[in-house]
This record gives structure tokens, C-alpha cells and sequence, in this order.
């Protein structure tokens, strides 16, 4: 698991980072969000001993990334900025990495598979697509079968397939039981990838939850019903801290303080049909907006420039 304990990170007289405290679970995938500028890449470089804390610990598996003996096998890492020599080809990069540890060229091979590479492993880096890269960069990740895994952004530059492969990857990777930290600021694809979410804005955590439960709340934590029997089951739900709102003439209701699956479960309970049962989510977009609004160092406005082409 990965652990930042009062992360804490300053150049100079600005604070980009301030007391993280944060856990990555194995089995999940969590995702790493927050506005531009938000820190997320320092936190990750000082998760891999790349930028030195000015102050809390990060730990992987309960010790500093740099403390471990073979890290590429305990740790599988892709940051936005890529350091491949750029003559070199796809394998001879991935055989230089292997060397380092002891990995077989079957392994190369297989991340090179895995990566979909394997026609082009003969090709020089430096004609590479941004796609290309990226798919390089995450089978370098993937290359000592680490148990941990942490990806900056790795869908930046991917083709529809390619965001699709990332996708089901790390889920896999997740479901193999390793912990995946992946930062990404495309909402609708972190929606379907994570499970967790770890968000923070101008260096502070601002939420640390599963992804459900923050588009649940955002999206105000009401549930439609919809049931020839209203009457019946709002006073089967009625109890402290439940709102039920019916109208009248209608079999609808708007239940507030409760969950699908309780009314569910109540209504099956006593043979009450059900024609609909709705939970309100916000999408995660807007819920890292509503969020995120008052962390948001770069913003754009939505109104046209006036008089620009007059
Ligand atoms: N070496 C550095 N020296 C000074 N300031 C830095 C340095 N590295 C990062 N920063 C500043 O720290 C802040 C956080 O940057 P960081 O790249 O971690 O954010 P981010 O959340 O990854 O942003 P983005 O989503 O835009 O990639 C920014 O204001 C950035 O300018």
C-alpha cells in the first residue's frame, strides 16, 4: 500500500504541497485528481524519492520508495516527463531496464505484447507517436511485475483504443490485488477506471472517498420511486432522519436519507412492486467541479471575447 503521512512540500516561500495524508489500498484503483497546478505530480515524484519532502514521509509497503533494494520490481512508475535515450529502439529500452534487475527477455517480450508494441519493438523511440510513448512508458512500468503501480496522466495522447486498453488494464492490474494510483484529468474516463478517489486542490486533501459515494452526495443523495404502491411503502420507510416527498395523484417519490438498495430491499420485502428506483449521482465531473471551485488557480471564462473580429 502507499501511505503519504503529512506530506509537506515548499520551494522557496510557496507551499505546493501541505500536510497530505492519504492511503492507496491494494485491489483498487484509486484515482489521483485535482485542478491544474494542484500538486498531484509532486506528491508522485515524492512518492518515488524523485523530489525530497520538505516535511511528512511517503511510504510504499511501509518504507521510502528509494530504501527499496530492487524498486522496478516493487514499483512500477510512469511520470509525464519520459527519459528514453530517443535512438534507441523500443526493445533494446525495455532489455536496458530489464539488465538493471535481472529480468528475462521473455518478460520484455510480454509487456511488449501487453503494450500492443510488438510490431513496431524494432523501431527507434524517437519516431514514436505521443501514444507510443505513452504505451512504452507503461510497459517500462510494468516490466518487474511490480505490486504497485503509479501513473501521471497515462491516457494523455492515447487514441479511443488506447484509453479503452488503459482502462481495462488497470482494472485487471487491480483485481490481480495490486494498488494503482493513476492521476488523469479526464473525468468521464476516471469514472469508469477508479473505484477510489484521492482529490486535492492547491496542495490539500479535499476528499478521500469512493467514487460512488462523491457522485452520490453531489448529486444530493435522493432516490425516485416509482410504485403503484406510494402510500404503502413511504410508510414502510418513514423513520428518523428519512424525507419522503410524494405528489399528490402521482406514484412517484422522492426519498432523501436512505439508498436504493434499503428500498429495495424493504419494498421486496413486503411484495411491493417497484417500476423504478433511481439514485441521483452527479456525474464526476461536476462533482469535481462543485469541489474543486474555490482550488482552482487557472481558470477560463465561458463568455466570448467582445469585439475581437468587429
Ligand atoms: N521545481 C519546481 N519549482 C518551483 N515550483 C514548482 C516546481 N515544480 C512544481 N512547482 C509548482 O508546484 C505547483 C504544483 O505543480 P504540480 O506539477 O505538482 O501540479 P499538478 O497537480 O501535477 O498540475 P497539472 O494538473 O497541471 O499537471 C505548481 O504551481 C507548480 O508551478
Amino acid at each position: 500500500m502507499i501511505r503519504a503521512h503529512a506530506l509537506t512540500k515548499r520551494y522557496g516561500d510557496t507551499t505546493v504541497v501541505q500536510d497530505l495524508d492519504f492511503t492507496v489500498h491494494p485491489g483498487t484503483v484509486t484515482g489521483f485528481l485535482g485542478p491544474n497546478g494542484a500538486g498531484k505530480s509532486t506528491t508522485m515524484r515524492m512518492l518515488l524519492g524523485l523530489d525530497a519532502p520538505t516535511r511528512g514521509r511517503a511510504t510504499i509497503g511501509g518504507r521510502a520508495y528509494t530504501s527499496h533494494s530492487a524498486p522496478l520490481t516493487e514499483v512500477g512508475a510512469l511520470l509525464e516527463a519520459r527519459s528514453v535515450h530517443p535512438g534507441r529502439t523500443a526493445f533494446h529500452h525495455l532489455m536496458a531496464l530489464a539488465h538493471t534487475h535481472g529480468i528475462p527477455r521473455t518478460r520484455v517480450e510480454h509487456v511488449l505484447d501487453l503494450a500492443g508494441l510488438t510490431a513496431v519493438a524494432g523501431k527507434r523511440v524517437k519516431g514514436f507517436s505521443l501514444g507510443m510513448g505513452q504505451r512504452l512508458g507503461i510497459a517500462a512500468a510494468l516490466l518487474g511485475d511490480p505490486a504497485v503501480v503509479i501513473l501521471d496522466e497515462p491516457v494523455n495522447g492515447l487514441d479511443p483504443e488506447g484509453v479503452l486498453w488503459i482502462r481495462t488494464l488497470l482494472r485487471d492490474l487491480a483485481a490481480q490485488g495490486r494498488t494503482v494510483l493513476v492521476s488523469s484529468h479526464l473525468m468521464s474516463e476516471m469514472a469508469l477506471t477508479a473505484d477510489h478517489l484521492v482529490i486535492i486542490g492547491r496542495g490539500r486533501l479535499l476528499a478521500d472517498t469512493t467514487v460512488t459515494e462523491f457522485t452520490t452526495t453531489a448529486g444530493g443523495g435522493s432516490v425516485t420511486v416509482l410504485t403503484p404502491r406510494a402510500t404503502a411503502l413511504s410508510e414502510l420507510l418513514r423513520g428518523p432522519g428519512i424525507d419522503i416527498t410524494t405528489t399528490p395523484g402521482s406514484d412517484r417519490l422522492e426519498v432523501r436519507g436512505t439508498d436504493a438498495e434499503r428500498i429495495g430491499r424493504t419494498a421486496a420485502a413486503h411484495a411491493i412492486p417497484l417500476y423504478e428506483l433511481t439514485p441521483h449521482t452527479a456525474s464526476l465531473e461536476q462533482a469535481f467541479m462543485d469541489l474543486t471551485q474555490e482550488s482552482v488557480d487557472y481558470r477560463t471564462t465561458t463568455a466570448a471575447p467582445t469585439g475581437a473580429l468587429a
